[in-house]
């Protein structure tokens, strides 16, 4: 299938060619998941025993989720995995869909969920930790269903910091850390597609009762301060 796609490429305008382009990237990504069959649930696929703890971590850009991870990792001995990090790391190593996510995260858009999902959960598979923080993810409907397909998973809680987009523009200008994305053009089109597609799932789980809404203003220290009680009160329980 994936030839059949390739071999119309050369057929079509360029405008058309790179929509289409954009779907055979999605549909071989598709191809490449439909044809393996998880075989076991939550509990069993990935984890040697232990049944699973996952924390999807949402908010704008930057809104703080790295930041609060950190110390959330640090407090309570979770892994942290950001989907955003993991797809960097597909571009600085060239892997075959690198120049993809490239011009995706340039144009703040979202990468095909098969793609994500398929990094998230290699890394899962591949820990002997069984508390996940997943930072950034998921970003959309789509995404949320194709990780609940995938891995036969649900987020046990899932934190949402609360930010006013002025302060997530102002701490993104700052960051300072070389991100292509970090730049007045790409920090609206996040905002925009964080409130039409990200902001659903926010409300999705918050229907579900496993919402905890931070404050995200403040200092850092002082987010951790409203964040460690929901960990400690899981912590709790499971002793
Ligand atoms: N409470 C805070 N007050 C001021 N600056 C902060 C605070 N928390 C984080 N920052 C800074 O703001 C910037 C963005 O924070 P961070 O990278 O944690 O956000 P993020 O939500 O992970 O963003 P993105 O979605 O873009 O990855 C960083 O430079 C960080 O040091
Ligand atoms: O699930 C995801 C996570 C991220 N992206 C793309 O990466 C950038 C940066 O993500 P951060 O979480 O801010 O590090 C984001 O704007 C998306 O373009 C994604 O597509 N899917
Ligand atoms: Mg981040």
């Amino acid at each position: 299938m994936w030839k059949r796609v390739a071999s119309l490429s050369p057929l079509i305008s360029s405008k058309r060619s790179s929509t289409l382009n954009q779907a055979a990237y999605t549909f071989k990504l598709f191809e490449s998941f439909t044809t393996e069959t998880p075989t076991q649930g939550n509990d069993g696929m990935f984890f040697k025993g232990k049944t699973p703890f996952i924390t999807f971590v949402l908010g704008g850009p930057g809104s703080g989720k790295g930041t609060q991870c950190e110390k959330i990792v640090e407090n309570f001995g979770f892994t942290h995995l950001s989907a955003g990090d993991l797809l960097r790391r597909e571009i600085t190593s060239n892997t075959e869909y690198g120049a993809e996510i490239l011009d995706t995260i340039k144009e703040g858009k979202i990468v095909p969920s098969e793609v994500t999902v398929k990094l998230i959960r290699k890394e899962m598979e591949s820990s002997d930790n069984y508390k996940f923080l997943i930072d950034g993810f998921p970003r959309s409907e789509e995404n949320r269903i194709a990780f609940e397909r995938i891995t036969e998973a649900e987020p046990d809680i899932v934190l949402f910091f609360d930010c006013p987009e002025e302060e997530m523009v102002k701490r993104v200008l700052n960051r300072n850390q070389g991100r292509v994305d970090d730049n007045i053009d790409t920090i609206r089109k996040r905002l925009k597609i964080f409130e039409s597609l990200n902001l659903p799932v926010v409300n999705y789980y918050s229907k579900r009762g496993k919402l905890y809404k931070i404050n995200a203003v403040g200092t850092a220290d002082e987010i951790f301060e409203q964040v460690r009680p929901v960990f400690a009160a899981h912590e709790e329980l499971s002793t």
